[in-house]
C-alpha cells in the first residue's frame, strides 16, 4: 500500500518542533536517541512505544542497551517519512515531556 510521503516543508516545520530528532543523511527517516536512569525505565517506555505502534499499525525500528533507546521512524510503504511518523514524534512527545 503506498502512503503520501511528508513534503519537504512538513519535514522541516516537524524537526523546528521536534529538535531532538534528526533526519537521516537519505533524508528517509527520523533518528532520536533518548537515554533514561536505567534499563527498567528504557523497557518501561519501549512498552509503551510498542502498544502505540501496534494500535497505529506503524512500527519503529530501534536499538536498546541498558538506559539507551535509539529509535528510527521512517515509513516502509512510503519509502520515506509519513503523517504516520509525524504521528509517532509527536506521540513519543507525550510520552517523554519532549
Ligand atoms: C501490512 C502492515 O499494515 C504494514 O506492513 C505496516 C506495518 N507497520 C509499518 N511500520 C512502518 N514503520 N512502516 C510501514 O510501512 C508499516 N506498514
Amino acid at each position: 500500500m503506498s502512503i503520501p510521503r511528508l513534503t519537504d516543508a512538513e519535514v522541516s516545520a516537524l524537526l523546528a518542533a521536534h529538535p531532538e530528532w534528526t533526519l537521516r543523511a537519505d533524508g528517509k527517516a527520523l533518528e532520536r536517541e533518548l537515554r533514561f536512569a536505567d534499563f527498567n525505565e528504557a523497557f518501561g517506555f519501549m512498552t509503551r512505544v510498542a502498544l502505540y505502534a501496534d494500535k497505529a499499525d506503524h512500527h519503529p525500528e530501534w536499538f536498546n542497551v541498558y538506559n539507551r533507546v535509539q529509535i528510527t521512524l521512517t515509513t516502509h510503504d512510503a519509502d520515506g517519512l509519513s503523517a504516520r511518523d509525524a504521528a509517532m514524534v509527536e506521540a513519543i512527545a507525550g510520552m517523554t515531556g519532549g
